[in-house]
């Protein structure tokens, strides 16, 4: 947030801004207020208005801004009124309850939003947002950075979104949303300049799920606009008709002012993820679906024939062989869709020394899982990293914990790839959206040939990955969606780095090779991102785990 230099003059302005609001805000006052002090206060609101700035020009719907040259040129918008597509809150809401609170406070949130929906919008505000923050740790509430992004970014209207590109400085205003939840999406994602939300109000460290008064708000934001006037001297101002408190301050600075009625947003396409500013490659959180009410009400209805599918489920996959457990668990809606099946495509050697070394993309713990399904062998074996426990323990095939130390962990595979067929999952980290991470290049000197694996998955209701969460749950995660679906592509061999590399660089043009194979075959793009960039985004650390 941007810092405010105190001075005299700006006190002042404050003082008789709190008073005014004190007048507008109790009624109990007024008896109090002499006519003399309010025709003061009206003559005041009048000079102010007839002579701080010039009258400023009303203006239907922004779309006219697309033809004009607004680059030198600040626009200041209201984030729920005149960006996001939606009316209703209601799911970002949800998904800082579920996501940062849990389960049952998301309940409660949705048990009580029959009650929200009877209140005045801004008493509905205010009880979401104290179900979904109220004792949160501040430090660890990382919903706005991680998780929201990607849902106001699918809300975001590509005409506005078109405006907004042309304009020089950018402002982005929220009445009604905390500045924890869209500063992230807004600077990090859109590239706007300045974002001023709500703040909330702190006490050791935790969220009291109360925002700041709105008197502090208008004066951040009043503050703000006159510096930005001072600088470009031409301020315009879009918002929507129902911000009525922020009309009223835009149109003390904006000389002009462009108001989005709720037909033109319906009329709006969404932003297409191929114009986002900034790629949305990583994200966080549980949710596959985006919680509106409609979709709440689904979640909590499925959510005892989740538990069921869920325990089913891992009974089939545990204690069943492969010929009986594939089917059963594409009738429980766990779908798989093989590609190229290498089985029946290569003629098996019986008297080779080594096992073949599989190199996957990395979508979820159970990749190496599925491509043992896919391959119909139990005795396959995978290294991992980051493995909880608890799925270590539930894994049907063995796992090896690497240690990040080349040495070790070049000779740990080599040794994995004598007792039979291993599966590599070299970015290190899954990632969620169609890019891969880099390649790590370790895996092109244990093996003569590799077989690479391109691996995409499907979920409806729950992610099975976690950066900040609880790893242990990603397997019931994944389970307990109603039709996690994988489709495993087996791709033709290459031949490894392990001949004379003496300059070192034939490791990684084999790394980078395997990764644009697969990513060609999944149509995703490559990066050189690696799994220290996600958890530094997501998390806040740098994604090493802690020796034990
Ligand atoms: O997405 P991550 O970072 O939890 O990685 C999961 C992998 O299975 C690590 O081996």
């Amino acid at each position: 947030m941007h810092c405010l230099k105190p001075n005299k003059e700006n006190t002042r302005r404050k003082e008789k801004k709190s008073k005014k609001k004190s007048f507008l805000q109790n009624p109990n006052m007024s008896a109090k207020i002499s006519i003399f002090q309010a025709l003061v206060f009206l003559f005041y609101r009048f000079i102010l208005r007839r002579y701080r700035n010039s009258k400023p020009k009303y203006q239907n719907g922004p779309s006219s801004l697309l033809q004009s040259d607004l680059s030198r040129h600040t626009l200041i918008f209201n984030v729920e009124g005149a960006l996001l597509k939606s009316d209703s809150l209601f799911p970002y809401f949800m998904l800082v309850a579920f996501e940062a609170g849990g389960v049952i406070r998301s309940f409660l949130l949705f048990i009580l939003y029959p009650l929200i929906s009877l209140m005045s919008h801004e008493m509905g505000v205010k009880v979401m947002v104290m179900v979904s923050f109220f004792g949160i740790k501040k430090e660890g509430f990382r919903a706005g950075r991680a998780v929201l992004p990607k849902y106001f970014l699918e809300d975001v209207g590509l005409e506005m979104f078109e405006v907004l590109k042309r304009g020089g400085k950018k402002i982005g205003v929220s009445d009604d949303l905390p500045q924890v939840m869209i500063e992230g999406f807004l600077r990090d994602y859109l590239e706007i300049d300045v974002v001023v939300g709500r703040e909330m109000k702190v006490v050791g460290g935790y969220y009291l799920g109360i925002m700041e008064d709105k008197t502090k708000h208008d004066l951040v934001f009043d503050e703000l606009v006159r510096k930005e006037r001072l600088n470009t001297g031409r301020v315009i101002g879009i918002t929507s008709f129902n911000t009525s408190l922020h009309r009223y301050l835009f149109s003390q600075f904006c000389q002009e002012i462009y108001f989005v009625k709720k037909s033109d947003k319906r009329s709006w396409q969404t932003l297409p993820r191929s114009q986002y500013p900034k790629p949305l490659i990583f994200h966080d959180g549980r949710l596959a679906i985006k919680p509106t009410l409609m979709n709440t009400l689904v979640l909590f209805m499925w959510g005892p024939f989740a538990a069921a599918a869920a325990a089913a489920r891992l009974f089939v996959s545990l204690c069943i062989p492969y010929s009986l457990s594939i089917p059963i668990l594409a009738f429980s809606g766990c779908r798989l869709t093989v590609t190229n099946d290498y089985v029946s495509s290569q003629k098996q050697k019986p008297s080779q020394r080594k096992g073949c070394l599989f190199v996957c993309n990395h979508r979820t713990l159970l990749d190496p899982l599925y491509v043992a399904f896919a391959l119909r062998k139990k005795n396959i074996k995978t290294v991992t990293y980051s493995l909880s426990r608890v799925s270590e323990i539930l894994a049907p095939i063995k796992t090896v914990r690497l240690t990040r130390d080349r040495v070790s962990d070049g000779q740990a595979m080599e040794k994995l790839l004598t007792e039979g067929d291993l599966v590599v999952c070299p970015e290190g980290t899954t990632c969620r959206e169609p890019y891969l991470l880099r390649f790590s290049p370790l895996f092109t000197e244990v093996s003569d040939v590799i077989v690479p694996v391109a691996v995409t998955v499907h979920v409806t209701f729950f992610y099975g990955t976690t950066a900040s969460g609880l790893k242990a749950l990603d397997p019931l995660f994944f389970l307990l969606d109603p039709y996690p679906t994988y489709t495993i592509q087996f791709l033709d061999p290459v031949s490894g780095a392990t001949c004379q590399d003496p300059d070192g660089k034939l490791k990684f043009e084999v790394a980078n090779n395997v990764q644009s194979d697969i990513g060609k075959a999944l149509d995703f793009e490559c990066t050189s991102l690696t799994r220290k960039d996600k958890y530094l985004i997501l998390a806040g650390n740098n994604g090493v785990v802690k020796k034990n």
